[in-house]
């Protein structure tokens, strides 16, 4: 799995509940690489409710650590999350248009320490950092379902240090 011509990001599957267009419950997020960064655009609605008129936390972090799914698309690497921390700084408000950005800050073996922004305009709404740990096919093989054929290359173990990235470049 990889970033299209266009810079666009597949989804992870099409029933996957951030990005994948055949969840009715997901975010339906739209990703795309800008450089060395990951974005997205998200409208919240009813469906992610918290306190009223607020998105809920919980559907915050979700946007973020899909959004830092789509970093792995862009650098080629299979993992899971292993710790996401979210900073909270304003409420997401349901319909604005809010915008994510996600890179990756450093990478250690198959540790890979990402970050990532939630704004609603040029306010910030939320922050998170996250590790990631490179896992191979075996790790999905667990849940007995059927893995989407480009997963295949993806998942093939990949040893390599990622040179670092920053937001800015
Ligand atoms: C690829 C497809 C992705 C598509 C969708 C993306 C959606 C967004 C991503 C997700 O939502 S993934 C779903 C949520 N995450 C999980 O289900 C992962 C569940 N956890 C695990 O399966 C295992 O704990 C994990 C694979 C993360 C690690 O197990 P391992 O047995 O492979 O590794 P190990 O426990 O030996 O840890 C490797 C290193 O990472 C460190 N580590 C692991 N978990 C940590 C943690 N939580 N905090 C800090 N360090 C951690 C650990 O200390 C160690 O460091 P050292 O090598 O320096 O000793």
């Amino acid at each position: 799995m990889k970033p299209r011509a266009d810079g666009s990001i597949p989804p992870h599957q099409p029933n996957c509940f951030g990005c994948g267009p055949e969840n009715a419950a997901g975010l339906g997020l739209n990703m795309h690489v800008d450089r060395s960064r990951v974005r997205a655009d998200l409208v919240l609605d009813h469906r992610h409710e918290g306190a009223p008129g607020f998105a809920h936390g919980g559907v915050v972090a979700s946007a973020l650590d899909d959004l830092f799914g789509g970093v792995l698309v862009m650098l080629g690497r299979a993992a899971v999350t292993a710790n996401l921390s979210v900073d909270y700084r304003a409420p997401a408000l349901l319909g604005h248009r809010l915008r994510l950005t996600g890179w990756c800050a450093r990478s250690d073996g198959r540790k890979l320490h990402l970050q990532g922004e939630l704004h609603d305009a040029e306010t910030l709404v939320a922050e998170a950092r996250a590790l990631f740990i490179s896992v191979d096919g075996d790790h999905f093989q667990r849940s007995g379902a059927t893995m989407p054929e480009e997963w295949n290359r993806w998942l093939a173990p990949v040893e390599a240090e990622l040179p670092p990235s920053k937001p800015d470049i």
